[in-house]
Order: C-alpha cells, then structure tokens, then sequence
C-alpha cells in the first residue's frame, strides 16, 4: 500500500470553523482555553516535553511545579487526601472500578449515570446496579434509592456493592443530588462513593471532604479550561494504597495509571489556567444566576426547562415546541435552527434537533446570553409570522 500525494493533502493543518462562535455547547464551555493555556500548549506541544524533568514520576516533577500543583493544591482544591492527574474522568473512574472491585462484583450507578460510567464498569467486568431516577420532568434522585439498591445487590449476590458512582451533576439534566445524604447512605452499608464531577470540579466549588465522597473523577477538557485529554482523580487515604498500588517489577510505577498519564501539552495548559479556575469557582454563584436568568427568558418564548427546577447548575435541557412546531414545514426541516443558528455564530446546539435540547450557560455571559434569546426569538418569529 503506498499513500499517494493526492491523498496526504487532506491532512496537515485544518482549521476549525466554530472556534471564534459564541459556544453553548455544554461539552466545551467549561474546556475554553484561558490565554495562559493557549500560551502553554504551543510552548510545551512537543510530545514528552515534560519529560525532560522527570526523574521516573510525572508527578513528582518539581521544576516546572508538577508536585505542587498535583500533590498540594488539587488536594486541596477539591478536598481530597490523594489526587491523580489521568487522561479524562471516564479514565479515572475505570481506575476506581478496577482497584475497588473483582470480576463479578457490584457497582450501584445514578440512573442519569454517563455511558462511560457503564463502559468502565464493563472494562473492569463489574455488574450493574441502578439507582432509578423519578422520571419526567425533574429526574431527581432519591438518595435513599442507593439503600434499595445496595441491599438488592447484596441479597442477589450474597456480597455487597464494591462501589457506588453519583454523577454531579449529571449530563443531561444539570441535575445536582444531594450528593452528601448520599454518601451518608453508602456509608451506612459500608459502600465507598465515587463522584463523578465531570461536570462540577473547574466550575463550581467541589468538596470532597464535606460531602463525604471517597473518590472523585473530573474532566479537564470540560470543566478545567485544559486541552485534553485530561482529567483528576480524587482518592481519600483510606483507599490510596488500593487504588495507587505500584508495580511489583517497576516499583515506581502505578499500575492503575499505567506507569504515568498526561505528559506534556495537556498538563502544562492544566496548570496554567489553574489560577483563572480557582478563581471562577468562586464566582459560581453568578454562573447560577445567569443559568436562571437565560431559563427564564426563553420559558417565556415557549420553550421548557426539565430538570430541577429552580436550576442548579448551568447545563440544562430544554423542551423545544416552537422549534419542533416549524421544523415540520421549514424548507430544511429539522436541520433549519442549526442553520439559523450558524448564520447567527451561534455554536453548540446539535444539528438536527429541534425537539429538544441541552445548552450551557457558562461563562457565556450576559450579553452573549441576551444575544442567544434574542436569535432564538428572531427564528420563530421569522418562521411563524411569515
Ligand atoms: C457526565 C459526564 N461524565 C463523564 C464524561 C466523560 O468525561 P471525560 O471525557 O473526561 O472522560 C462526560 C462526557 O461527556 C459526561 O458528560
């Protein structure tokens, strides 16, 4: 096989469209990159850049201040004992699953749980326990479900649970549990909690300790204003010694992380948006504000939340009936809001989706904000007073 000229040309640089778009796109608002971070993924783009500090562990570089920055200020930033960098949330809570339990044993998820949390369960051979949601149109989650499931995992298997995983807030919804009562409830039956803050750690403050999790999985391409793929794990002490257990032929080496994860670009653009994420969390309660605000305006264009009401967080999910009503005859059909949107840089509503959809809020703003309300009732006023 030889690949010809003509064929290589389709590679090389590729510029991407969207990039200067007003973004809704609740995969990306959290994973902008700050200026720092661009900054850094030129400087340290080179493959193992990092490398030419290390003396065996990534970790415990101390020039440029990898240490520091993983083994003091992530603990203490989202209040954990331990904390691993790993190549993105789905990574982390995979480690979990495989340290925590053996071939066969249980684990209890959220019923709004990601597909990665299943996926690692079945990389790690784990049965699966769900918690159900209530269902339409808030699917909160019962604490008190994890109890129902830990016991029925127990009687069935005559073991009890390995692990149980609460998304917070999970994918869809933006739905925040109470994730301490939780917890609460785990312990009681002496099952560890793993949460998965995906979606939270790099937004909003997040405490392990407070709210009583064992581990934590978070998402640097999506909450931490990094390059990806990147990604924390959060251990408390008492599973350190489980979870980071090291090779017994390179004795450095944790196995779970296969010997080191992120080395380079990804870390490097991690740490220099760190003290701009810091900051943000702080100001979270804003993010909240604005989530409700934009809920509110475009209830008033017909469009409805579902989720938890007031909203907690600023991914939400929308029913979308004045989109659904004109997709029906609109010359493009279900394809004319992505569209509509494009004309208007607008970026982050799937293409196709009229029915429903999610979007975020975050660090769009409110002018951006009012601009998007603004679109969307241009749109239907265009397609409705034809
Ligand atoms: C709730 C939730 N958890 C986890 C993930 C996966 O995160 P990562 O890409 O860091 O593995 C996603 C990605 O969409 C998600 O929505």
């Amino acid at each position: 096989m030889s690949l010809d000229e003509d064929k290589l040309k389709k590679f090389g640089f590729i510029e991407r469209g969207p990039k200067d778009a007003i973004n809704i796109d609740p995969l990306q608002t959290g994973g902008i990159l700050t200026e720092d971070a661009r900054k850094a993924l030129l400087e340290w783009g080179d493959g193992y850049s990092i490398c030419d500090f290390c003396g065996g562990v990534l970790d415990l570089i101390k020039k440029p201040p990898v240490y520091e920055f993983v083994h003091e200020a992530l603990p203490e930033f989202i209040g954990t004992d331990e904390v691993r960098v790993t190549h993105g949330a789905r990574e982390s809570k995979f480690a979990v699953m495989h340290s925590m339990g053996k071939a066969g044993d249980t684990v209890v998820l959220d019923g709004l749980a990601h597909y990665s949390s299943y996926v690692a369960a079945q990389r790690a051979d784990l049965e699966i326990e769900k918690v159900q949601s209530s269902g339409h149109p808030e699917y909160n989650l019962d604490p008190e479900g994890y109890a129902q499931a830990i016991e029925k995992a127990t009687s069935q298997s005559g073991k009890p649970p390995a692990l149980a995983l609460l998304t917070y807030p999970d994918g869809n919804y933006g739905n925040l549990a109470d994730a301490k009562r939780v917890a609460d409830v785990c312990h009681e039956y002496d099952v560890p909690l793993l949460l998965n803050c995906a979606y939270s750690v790099g937004r909003m403050p997040v405490d392990a300790k407070k709210l009583g999790a064992d581990f934590i999985a978070a998402s640097g391409h999506k909450s931490m204003a990094s390059s990806g793929p990147i990604g924390l794990l959060g251990v408390q002490e008492e599973y350190a010694d489980t979870v980071f257990r090291k090779s017994s032929t390179n004795k450095n080496k944790e196995i779970e992380l296969l010997g080191c994860t992120s080395r380079g670009a990804g870390l490097m653009t991690m740490i220099a948006s760190f003290p701009q994420v810091v900051e943000r969390t702080k100001h979270w309660d804003e993010e909240v504000t604005n989530a409700r605000w934009f809920s509110e305006k475009v209830e008033e264009l017909g469009l409805i939340q579902v989720g938890q009401r007031p909203h907690n967080h600023d991914l939400m999910f929308f029913e979308t009936p004045p989109f659904y009503e004109i997709s029906k005859t609109a010359k493009k059909g279900r394809y004319f809001l992505y569209k509509e949107l494009k004309k208007r840089n607008i970026h982050g509503i799937k293409g196709g989706l009229t029915k429903y959809f999610k979007l975020s809020t975050y660090q769009v703003g409110r002018d951006n904000l009012s601009y998007v309300i603004d679109s969307f009732e241009e749109i239907i006023d265009k397609y409705t007073k034809e």
